[in-house]
């Protein structure tokens, strides 16, 4: 439709020359907050992002990486990787998921449209199985919009409803699992009252069961489906509460690693393993970790890992999660439309393109950024590297993660003079950040800082641009606080780790040699967010971006 008649050409910027290599680095998790001792970047050493901040007032500033500013439903939701990255490429705010899934349930159009009709067709004999992250996040998922779904699919005939359930305790505080089972379990006595077959049939921890992300460790993956499909756990309970209260008891437990388990009747047989004929429907509205589940559902020849028995099951994703791969091809929800992307804009007018991270974010910086599409515009005119991702241990107990790596192959691509763009996202303070574990969240801080500078000092050596910014805060507020800004402890007097994203804006650092002098941040644009940088960096490249992205953050003044 729109890309048939798309006219790709940009116009040339007024000023600013074109064939600069432009160097464009997204720290993940990077976030600006008053300095104290949970704020991990403030506590580490990081010369080169203090720097940026403090050399250059017209060049360093702060913009919006959360709420409404990245198309979530309202300020009170966190920014994450997918909204950020989607704004960052697209140059513009899209409604995104969660969003969309509450316009859908609001409207009742949910009801109405393909998806949901085509897994109702299984209601009459089969079970309908939900399968996701089990929290009220707002990242990957949210509890209300389940509780609707369960409601829904029961008043329009589900009669047999099992949950598989992942506990989260990352995008949320640890422990909280319990009380999310707790309001769905309410919900589900009452359906059972009503005569609906309702129960939570498997779970475990969203890092070690089902999401893993852009194939880093397929084990993750093959744990839920032995759980879920299957019904085979190393672990087995009558009910997910005792599951969970009791696997959380184990040393060093939480929410985001817990094993997997089943649930079993009295003669120990699993409640709820997937069979021919039944329904699915993974509930996470974000696409990263739920892609490799959805291809086990769905692809025939899948042969990531054994899958023993591959039920014939009707499946639909609460949003298709890859546009390119038509994956799922039966959704709930229609996801966000991306398209004229900056990055598919500037290789189509010649710049060519490198991105690069290592696996757990390799996706964000190629996927999220193409607009939730993987694959090449052009290939002759990018590559994309991705440096393997450490799998199998929690990133504090290797803070540094591939950070050197990554600014290694950027450097050598910057020098090779192949490349005018060169995008790349720096894992650390996010992935770190997401353990709790504030020493090594220093350390992670630390490391990535040092990777800014091997990419900035490339960009010295052949007379290039860099743009320097984040996609949400994470690193830089470890502690959950009150309203008055205060730590928060919990019943026994210890501080409450916060693991999550946060609310805070973060930096856009500009500079370099090849910057033309009169290069300044603009002073009339009041709440910048991140979909004003893809302008930015069309400009930064010489050409002025489409009328309907959202407006550049500089200008040029004679000098
Ligand atoms: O790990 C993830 O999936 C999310 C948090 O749920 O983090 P990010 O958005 O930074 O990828
Ligand atoms: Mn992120
Ligand atoms: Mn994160």
């Amino acid at each position: 439709q729109e890309m048939a008649t798309a006219n790709w050409t940009l116009p040339d910027h007024p000023t600013l020359p074109k064939g600069k290599t432009v160097a464009v680095v997204v720290l993940d998790g990077w976030g600006e907050a008053s300095p104290d001792q949970y704020n991990c970047i403030h506590v580490a050493q990081t010369p080169v992002m203090d720097s940026l901040k403090n050399g250059a007032p017209e060049k360093w500033r702060l913009v919006k990486a959360h709420g409404t500013a990245v198309g979530l439903p309202s300020d009170d939701d966190m920014g994450n990787s997918e909204v950020g990255h989607n704004a960052l490429g697209a140059g513009r705010i899209f409604a995104q998921g969660a969003k969309l899934v509450d316009a859908a349930l609001a409207s009742g159009k949910i009801w109405e449209d393909e998806g949901f009709n085509y897994i109702k067709e299984s209601f009459d004999k089969g079970t309908l199985h939900l399968i996701g992250l089990l929290s009220d996040g707002g990242v990957h998922s949210r509890l209300d919009q389940v509780q609707l779904i369960v409601k829904g699919a029961s008043e329009r005939g589900a009669k047999r409803i099992r949950l598989h359930i992942l506990t989260d305790g990352r995008d949320v505080l640890d422990g909280s699992s319990v009380g999310f089972i707790e309001t769905i379990e309410k919900d589900l006595a009452q359906l059972r009252e009503q005569g609906v077959d309702a129960r939570i049939a498997s779970g475990g921890g969203r890092m070690y069961v089902t999401m893993d992300r852009y194939e880093n460790d397929w084990s993750v993956v093959k744990r839920g489906w032995d759980a879920q499909v299957l019904g085979e756990a190393p672990h087995k309970f009558q009910n997910a509460l005792e599951a969970v209260k009791t696997l959380r008891a184990e040393p060093k437990a939480n929410d985001q690693y817990l094993p997997p388990f089943v649930i079993v009747d009295e003669s120990g047989k699993s409640v709820g393993p997937i069979v021919d004929g039944d329904a699915v429907v993974t509930f996470n509205f974000r696409a990263d970790r739920m892609v490799m589940l959805a291809k086990a559902l769905e692809f025939p020849d899948f042969d990531k890992f054994d899958r023993v028995r591959v039920p014939k099951i009707k499946y639909a994703g609460m949003l298709q999660y890859d546009g390119e791969l038509k994956l799922p091809s039966k959704y709930l929800v229609s996801p966000p439309l991306i398209e004229r992307t900056s990055g598919e804009y500037l290789v189509k007018n010649g710049v060519r393109t490198f991105a690069c991270s290592e696996t757990v974010k390799f996706g964000h910086v190629t996927f999220f950024w193409n607009g939730n599409r993987s694959g090449y515009f052009d290939e002759t005119r990018e590559e994309y590297v991705e440096i393997p991702s450490d799998s199998g241990i929690t990133f504090n107990e290797q803070p540094k993660m591939k950070a050197l790596e990554i600014a290694e192959r950027t450097r050598d691509a910057i020098l090779s003079g192949k490349f005018d763009q060169v995008r790349i996202n720096l894992p650390n303070g996010d992935m770190v950040g997401h353990t709790g574990d504030i020493e090594a969240t220093v350390v992670a801080c630390k490391a990535a800082d040092e990777a800014v500078k091997m990419v900035l000092d490339a960009v010295e050596q052949v007379g290039g641009i860099y743009l320097v910014t984040a996609d949400h805060g994470n690193a830089e507020d470890m502690v959950k606080r009150n309203k008055a800004g205060q730590p928060m402890l919990d019943k026994s007097g210890s501080i409450q780790i916060l693991t999550s994203h946060t609310l805070q804006p973060v930096p856009v650092a500009i500079g370099g040699p090849g910057l033309h002098p009169g290069v300044r941040f603009r002073s009339d644009i009041q709440t910048p967010g991140l979909a004003n940088v893809a302008a930015t960096v069309m400009n930064l490249h010489g050409f002025q971006a489409p009328a309907d992205y959202e407006t550049t953050l500089i200008e040029v003044v004679d000098k």
